[in-house]
This record gives structure tokens, C-alpha cells and sequence, in this order.
């Protein structure tokens, strides 16, 4: 599965304009701060109209302005990991987790608890608060929390930002885990050039 992505959206002053043509694991959307990497992430998820263009992922068309093919965010079935993780922070770990399972329906539910924990060896953390979680930590399990949704693809706002640099080694290892052992398309926003190198199937330039 690829992502085809065709998106203008004019924001306020600045006109956003991407297009991926992927092919499988992960694109990375690489670019300056405000160059608009973030809304296209929203566009793809739903959160966001564009101006004109179309998002499609592996056959499956969840907006073109041609047609008027609109889906709800519900229906697009992305997994958004956004930059700051939002973890509930009055729930435990294994509660996050079980969060984001509730909200798959059954048919949607292509993988275990178990095999998330596992994946992303968040085990010894599953009765632990947010807050008392590293930032490396508490990625991984926003992204743990994305995969029990039963996402069709995953949309990563710079999963790395803001971590030292053993952090960032654990977080870039658990992203390099769910591209090669789930093989899930993933698009992944960054600017660090080393992370995009490592990280990246392909790279687009904004
Ligand atoms: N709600 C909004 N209304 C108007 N302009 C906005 C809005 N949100 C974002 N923008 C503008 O759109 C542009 C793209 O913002 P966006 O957050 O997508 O960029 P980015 O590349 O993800 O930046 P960063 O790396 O700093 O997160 C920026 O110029 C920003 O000021």
C-alpha cells in the first residue's frame, strides 16, 4: 500500500502544496518549520480540507475535490501520533492502550494487545501514568495507542523531537520495527536530515 497525495491549501499568508507518490514503508516529509508539513498530515487524516487535490491510499480514495469524495476522519482510519503524543494523562499505560482498541470496530482490529506491547517493549510500563514516563517512553506508547485503533496507515508528527539522544535512538528503533515487521505505509514528518535518511523509504521535500 502507497500513499498518492495531490494537496493546495492556502494558510493565511502561505500556500502548502505537497505531492507523494509513494511506494511501500515510509515517506518522510521533510522541510523548515512552517512549510506546512503538519497540515498535510491533517489534510490526509481528515482534520483539514484542502483547497483542491486528492488523497489516496493503496485503492482507496478518502478525498478528491474532482469528485467530492469527502470521508469523515472515522472512515480514513489513519493512526495519528501527533507531535506532543496527548496521552491521557489520568489513565494508566495499559488503559491508553486499551483506549485505542476500544475505538477500532472488531472488523477492524488487525493486531493483539500483546503483539504491541511486545513490538514496542512497553510490557514493564503497562501500570505506570503518563507523567512518569521518559519521552522516549511515552512516544512509543502513543504509537502503541495508534496501532490497537486498526489503522490502515500511520501519520507520525516528529516522533523524535524534543528527546535526547538515546531517546531518539529508541523511538527512530520502535519506527524501524512497525515499518519492517508490519509493514504499515507510514508518513512521517521531520526536519532532521539524519532521522529522514535513516527512517526513509523515500523523501519529499517541502
Ligand atoms: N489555523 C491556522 N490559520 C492560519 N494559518 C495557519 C493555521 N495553522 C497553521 N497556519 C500556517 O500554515 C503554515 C504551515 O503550518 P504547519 O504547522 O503545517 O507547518 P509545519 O511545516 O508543520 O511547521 P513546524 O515544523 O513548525 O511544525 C504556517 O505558515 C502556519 O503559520
Amino acid at each position: 500500500m502507497a500513499f498518492d497525495l495531490s494537496l493546495v491549501k492556502r494558510r493565511g499568508e502561505t500556500l502548502v502544496a505537497a505531492h507523494v507518490e509513494g511506494g511501500e514503508g515510509v515517506t518522510v516529509l521533510f522541510g523548515p518549520s512552517g512549510a506546512g508539513k503538519t497540515s498535510v498530515l491533517d489534510m490526509v487524516a481528515g482534520l483539514l480540507r484542502p483547497d483542491e487535490g486528492h488523497v489516496r491510499v493503496g485503492s482507496e480514495t478518502l478525498f478528491d475535490s474532482a469528485t467530492g469524495i469527502d470521508l469523515p476522519p472515522e472512515r480514513r482510519r489513519a493512526g495519528y501520533v501527533f507531535q506532543d503524543g496527548r496521552l491521557f494523562p489520568h489513565m494508566s499505560v495499559a488503559a491508553n492502550l486499551r483506549y485505542g482498541e476500544r475505538r477500532a470496530p472488531v472488523e477492524a482490529r488487525w493486531i493483539e494487545f500483546g503483539a504491541v506491547v511486545e513490538l514496542l517493549g512497553i510490557g514493564h510500563l503497562l501500570a505506570r501514568r503518563p507523567r512518569t514516563l521518559s519521552g522516549g517512553e511515552a512516544r512509543r506508547v502513543a504509537i502503541g495507542r495508534a496501532l490497537l485503533s486498526g489503522p490502515r496507515f500511520l501519520l507520525l508528527d516528529e516522533p523524535t523531537s524534543f528527546l535526547d539522544r538515546a531517546r531518539r535512538e529508541e523511538v527512530a528503533r520502535a519506527v524501524e520495527d512497525v515499518r519492517d515487521r508490519l509493514k504499515l505505509p507510514i508518513l512521517l514528518v521531520t526536519h532532521d536530515q539524519d532521522e529522514a535518511s535513516r527512517l526513509g523509504n523515500r523523501i519529499v521535500k517541502m
